[in-house]
C-alpha cells in the first residue's frame, strides 16, 4: 500500500519491552496499522550530531544484499532535506532501486530533483556499465593493443613485444568484480567536486552489497599497481621516443588515454581518502536480525575498520516489534531475532556502534511520505 500523504501518528508504550523501547502504531483511515520500535537511548548520539555542522558530510550506507540499504539511505536522505540541508543521494549500486523507493524516476544518469522534502534533494543514479565502456576504452588504448599501436607508430614494435611480459592489456581487460562502483564514485567525486554541486551539504551514497564495497576499498591498490606500470610503461616510451622526435621532428599525440588512466587513478586514490576522513565520512552498515547478516555485518565492520573507514552506526533494520499477541510463526521468529541481536552485544567488531534498530513495517517503504515516517523512527 503506497501512503500518498504524512502519517498520522499515535504513540503507545509497550509492556512487553524494557522502559527503553516505545511502540509507535500508524493509523490512516483505519484502514491499516504499522507498528514500530524505537530506542532513544541506542541512538543518543543520534541525528543532531549528523545535522549540526554546516561543512558537507558524506554518509555511505551498505550491507548485505536486501536488508534495506535503500531504504534507509532514502530515508535519510529525506531527513537531512527537511532539516534544511540541501542533499544528494547517489546510487553505486549496479541494480539502482532508488526509483522504486521515491517512487520517482530519477533515472538517467544525472541529477534529478526529487519532488516532496522541503529543502533540495537531489537524486543521482549512476550507470555503472556506462563507467566502464568508459574506462574500457582508455584501457584499450593505452594498455591494450593501444600500447602495440602507439609504439609501431613510432617505430619502436620492437620494444613493444619486449615489453609484453606486463600483460597490461590482460591486467586490465579483465578488471576484477567492483571496478565498475569504483569507476563510478569516481565519476560521482569529479561530479561533486564542482560549483555544480557546491550547494549539497550532504551527501549519501546507497552503495552496493557487501561483496562490492570491500572489494571497492582495495581497488586503489589495484589501480595503483596497474596504472602505476601503464605509467612507467609511459615513462619508457617517451624516453625512447624524444630521441626520435629530436631526429624525425615527429610528434607524438597519444597521451590522452594514459592521462585519462592517470586521473582516474587520483580520483580513485581521493574516493579512498574520502572513505578514510573521519571529519567528513561516516559509513553506515544496515543489517538484518539474522545471525548470517550480522556475521556478514561483523566481516565488514572488520574490513572497514582495517582499510580505516569511519564506522559508527549499525542499523538493525526489520525488527518484529513487540506484540501482545503472537502466532506461534511469530513467537518463533522474534525469539530467532532476539538471539541474534544477543550476538551483536558480545561482537567485538559490532559492540561499540551506536546501535539503531529499525522496525518491520505492514507496508512497503515507498515514497517521500513513507520515507519520512521511516526516518523519523530510524534517525534520532
Ligand atoms: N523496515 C522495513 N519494513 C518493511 N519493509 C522494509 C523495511 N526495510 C526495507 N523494506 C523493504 O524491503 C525491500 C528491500 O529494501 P531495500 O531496497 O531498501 O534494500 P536494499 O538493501 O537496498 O536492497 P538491494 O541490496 O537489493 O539494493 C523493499 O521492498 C523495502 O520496501
Amino acid at each position: 500500500m503506497l501512503l500518498t500523504q504524512t502519517p498520522k501518528l499515535t504513540l503507545f508504550s509497550s509492556r512487553l519491552t524494557s522502559p527503553r523501547h516505545v511502540c509507535l502504531y500508524l493509523r490512516r483511515g483505519g484502514a491499516f496499522q504499522v507498528r514500530a520500535i524505537a530506542t532513544p537511548a541506542d541512538t543518543a548520539e543520534g541525528f543532531e550530531e549528523m545535522t549540526a555542522s554546516t561543512s558537507r558530510k558524506y554518509y555511505m550506507l551498505g550491507g548485505k544484499g536486501g536488508v534495506g540499504k535503500t531504504s534507509c539511505a532514502a530515508s535519510l536522505a529525506v531527513k537531512f532535506a527537511n532539516s534544511g540541508h540541501p542533499t544528494l543521494v547517489v546510487s553505486t549500486d549496479p541494480a539502482h532501486s532508488l526509483s522504486d523507493s521515491f517512487a520517482q524516476d530519477l533515472t538517467g544518469g544525472l541529477l534529478v530533483p526529487v519532488e516532496g522534502p522541503d529543502s533540495p534533494l537531489f537524486a543521482l543514479e549512476i550507470n555503472p556499465e556506462n563507467a566502464r565502456e568508459e574506462f574500457r576504452s582508455a584501457t584499450q588504448t593505452s594498455g591494450g593493443t593501444g600500447v602495440k599501436d602507439f609504439m609501431d607508430s613510432m617505430g619502436l614494435g620492437m620494444i613493444a613485444e619486449q615489453l609484453g611480459e606486463l600483460k597490461l592489456g590482460e591486467l586490465l581487460d579483465t578488471p576484477p568484480p567492483g571496478l565498475d562502483e569504483a569507476i563510478a564514485i569516481s565519476k560521482v567525486m569529479q561530479f561533486v567536486e564542482s560549483p555544480q554541486y557546491s550547494m549539497f551539504s550532504r551527501i549519501i551514497f546507497d552503495t552496493a552489497p557487501t561483496g562490492h564495497t570491500l572489494r571497492l576499498l582495495s581497488l586503489p591498490d589495484f589501480l595503483d599497481a596497474s596504472i602505476g606500470k601503464i605509467l612507467k610503461l609511459k615513462q619508457k616510451i617517451s624516453q625512447a621516443t624524444s630521441a626520435i622526435k629530436s631526429v624525425f621532428g615527429q610528434e607524438g599525440n597519444k597521451e590522452d588515454a594514459s592521462d585519462k588512466l592517470e586521473k582516474l587513478r587520483e580520483r580513485m586514490v581521493k574516493v579512498r581518502e574520502l572513505f578514510r576522513d573521519t571529519d567528513s565520512t561516516e559509513f553506515i552498515i544496515v543489517t538484518i536480525p539474522t545471525v548470517m547478516a550480522i556475521s556478514e555485518s561483523s566481516r565488514l565492520c572488520t574490513s572497514l575498520k582495517k582499510e580505516q573507514v569511519p564506522v559508527k552506526r549499525l542499523i538493525v533494520n526489520q525488527v518484529l516489534p513487540p506484540s501482545a499477541s503472537d502466532c506461534k510463526f511469530c513467537a518463533m521468529k522474534r525469539k530467532d531475532q532476539m538471539r541474534a541481536l544477543d550476538i551483536i552485544k558480545s561482537d567485538s567488531e559490532l559492540m561499540g556502534l551506536n546501535l539503531i534498530q529499525a522496525p518491520l513495517v505492514d507496508v512497503e517503504i515507498r515514497g517521500v511520505p513513507a520515507l519520512r515516517f521511516l526516518g523519523d523512527i530510524v534517525w534520532k
